[in-house]
């Protein structure tokens, strides 16, 4: 028995939105290569054992690391074009997305499976008035010094927020996913048995122009965008996996507490109190009681990527139920 999660639906199949954290992959190609080989292996647990598994995946460190990179080339005259930032963030999800399809492809060779892994290029409808444009929450790119964050505002015009205590780094909108644009590709593939990747790096955020779609400057949370894909997929489980084994009250603090289980009323109480901070767990949070109050029976875990297995067997992560 390879997934517990709550225990009910021992034996049967389950589909599954697993959401791996861009801070998860590395700095580096190298890294990344290297750091995506690890993550094929609990995910291929989760096939092995039957379920049906979309990968979502965050694309912060490396949005920011391709936007910086097309913005000093183009600066320094190197004969390289203006990239618009939906660009970037289209690139980062192929770069992504071509990594963990290959070390996916190769882990389930390894032992024997048979299953096509493809990943989407995923567009996610936003809403031009939302307010997250007029006040930019989501961390990409680097961590700086604050000395160097507070140059850089003055420089590029970047804004830039101390992230969970561990540096500064640049902050863009954040608007929220409102549907998905690919959806019925996707739930075709998970039909037809395929490990899919899709709205890597939160979707390429978009808006409706008539019967166009325009892509607009922003970065979705890969959370909330994982979260609008489960509910649209009639998933039953959103895991999100990030660098901590469970969500903690009084985190970082001398009466720290580290949770099993969440139920709504608890998270809400949490929330209001402060223990989860803004930009990067509690967006989880809020993500995954989305999910979990949108229809009877749906669970969210948050756990870490080296600690995957043991959560999905119910011995480590904070599950998070209505
Ligand atoms: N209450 C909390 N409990 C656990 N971790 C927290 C909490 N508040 C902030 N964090 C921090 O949030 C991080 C997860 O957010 P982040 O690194 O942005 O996610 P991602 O893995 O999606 O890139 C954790 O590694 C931890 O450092
Ligand atoms: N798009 C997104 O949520 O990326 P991170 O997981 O890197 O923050």
């Amino acid at each position: 028995m390879l997934l517990s999660l709550g225990v009910e639906r021992r034996n049967s199949v389950l589909k599954i939105v697993v959401a791996l954290g861009g801070n998860a992959l590395g700095n580096t190609p190298q890294e990344q290569l290297e750091l995506v080989r690890q993550t094929a292996k609990p995910i291929v647990d989760l096939v092995a054992a039957g379920h049906q598994v979309v990968l979502a995946h965050g694309n912060g460190p490396q949005v920011g690391m391709i936007n910086l990179a097309m913005q000093y080339a183009a600066e320094a005259g190197a004969n390289t074009p203006e990239m618009p930032f939906p660009e970037c963030g289209a690139m980062s999800q192929g770069y992504i997305g071509y990594h963990l399809q290959n070390a996916l492809r190769e882990e389930l060779v390894r032992r024997g499976l048979r299953k096509p892994v493809a990943a989407i290029s995923t567009q996610v409808i936003v809403s031009e008035e939302d307010q997250a444009f007029q006040t930019p929450t989501k961390p990409i790119g680097s961590f700086y010094s604050e000395d160097r964050a507070k140059r850089l505002e003055l420089d590029k015009g970047w804004s830039m927020v101390e992230d969970a205590g561990r540096g500064w780094r640049r902050v863009v909108p954040s608007p929220k996913p409102l549907d998905i644009v690919e959806k019925e590709s996707i739930m075709k593939l998970v039909e037809a048995n395929h490990l899919v990747i899709a709205v890597g790096g939160g979707g390429i955020p978009v808006v409706k122009d008539g019967e166009k779609l325009l892509g607009v400057a922003a970065v979705i949370d890969k959370d909330f965008a994982s979260a609008k894909l489960a509910e649209l997929i009639d998933a039953d489980y959103l895991i999100i996996l990030t660098a901590v084994d469970k969500v903690a009250i009084n985190f970082g603090k001398s009466d720290e507490k580290w949770l099993d289980e969440l139920d709504l009323n608890m998270t809400h109480q949490y929330i209001c109190e402060g223990h989860f901070a803004p930009g990067s767990m509690l967006p989880k949070i809020q993500a995954a009681i989305q999910f979990a109050s949108s229809k009877p029976g749906r669970k969210t875990l948050i756990t870490s990527l080296e600690r995957a297995i043991d959560g999905i067997e119910g011995r480590t992560g904070t599950l998070i139920k209505a």
